[in-house]
């Protein structure tokens, strides 16, 4: 590919504007660009959108050929089938069109999966969210996305893990006393490397039944409940959840302490 390129540029008037760089596209420092047009190993889809989305400046506009069923998660809108972390994500910092189909009968030979190309624009400027609470709150709503939030949020494995950050920041807020505590809630958006991880992970609600319901009231329990009573949230579903549903819901959730990472 490399040297079929150089060939082809050799001798043009363009030849002294192509400047390849080979190497492993997640581990090399990207130079600065405005514009990516790729069509890439699909295993990358992830890490890749994220990466470019990390990098700054930010570009102005990137057109990558995925495999559908990517391409449709990270377009999907809240009731979608397909509406998932990913796309929730992925829209959050970013405008992603669906631009064309490219069936895998325009491969020789055909792969087993159909393609999809897709436009990314990131959002100028970018959202002013701490991306670690935001993906930390996503990130539980659409473990179990078709439940209520009120059933969410009652199991045990994830009240546990919201007291334990609840404990931790008391005490961090109890030893910093006196300090002024209110600091910039920055964009993290290399925590997003990850995201698409766990997208097989995502459980069918209907097949699994979830056992670690916290059925012992206590304190923090009731604290959480209230703050999904408060927003109206309780009975509501990750699965048709705008973007703006969980900005408040966050937000209710940090004004109440209860963080997310
Ligand atoms: C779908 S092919 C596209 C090839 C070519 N760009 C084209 O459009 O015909 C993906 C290419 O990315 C290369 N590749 C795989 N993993 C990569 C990585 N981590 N960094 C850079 N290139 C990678 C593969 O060797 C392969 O040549």
């Amino acid at each position: 590919m490399v040297l079929e390129l150089q060939r082809r540029f050799q001798g043009t008037p363009f030849s002294n504007r192509l400047k390849v760089i080979q190497g492993d596209v997640l581990k090399c420092d990207l130079p600065y660009f405005d514009i990516c047009v790729a069509n890439i190993p699909y295993q990358i889809s992830s890490p890749l959108t994220f990466k470019l989305l990390s990098h700054r400046p930010m570009f102005r506009c990137a057109v990558i050929m995925f495999q559908r069923e990517f391409a449709m998660r990270l377009v999907a809108q809240p009731g979608d089938t397909l509406y998932c972390r990913l796309g929730v994500n992925t829209q959050l910092l970013a405008r992603v069109s669906h631009l064309l189909k490219v069936g895998k009968n325009n491969f020789r030979p055909p792969p087993k999966v159909d393609s999809s190309v897709v436009r990314i624009e990131p959002r100028k400027p970018q959202p002013s969210v701490n991306f670690k609470e935001w993906d930390g709150l996503v990130r539980i709503c659409f473990n179990r996305k078709n439940k209520t939030l009120g059933s969410i949020f009652r199991q045990k494995s994830v009240l546990s893990i919201l007291e334990k950050n609840y404990k931790t920041l008391l005490a961090l807020q109890f030893s910093q006393k006196g300090s002024s505590e209110n600091k910039e809630m920055a964009l993290n958006v290399s925590a997003l490397g990850d995201t698409g991880e766990d997208l097989s992970m995502e459980i069918d609600d209907d097949e699994m039944e979830v056992e670690d319901v916290e059925t012992r009231g206590s304190e923090f329990k009731d604290k959480v409940l209230e703050v999904l009573k408060q927003g109206g949230f309780e009975e509501k579903r990750s699965s048709k959840l705008t973007e703006a549903d969980f900005m408040h819901l966050l937000s209710l959730f940090n004004k109440a302490g209860i963080h997310f990472s």
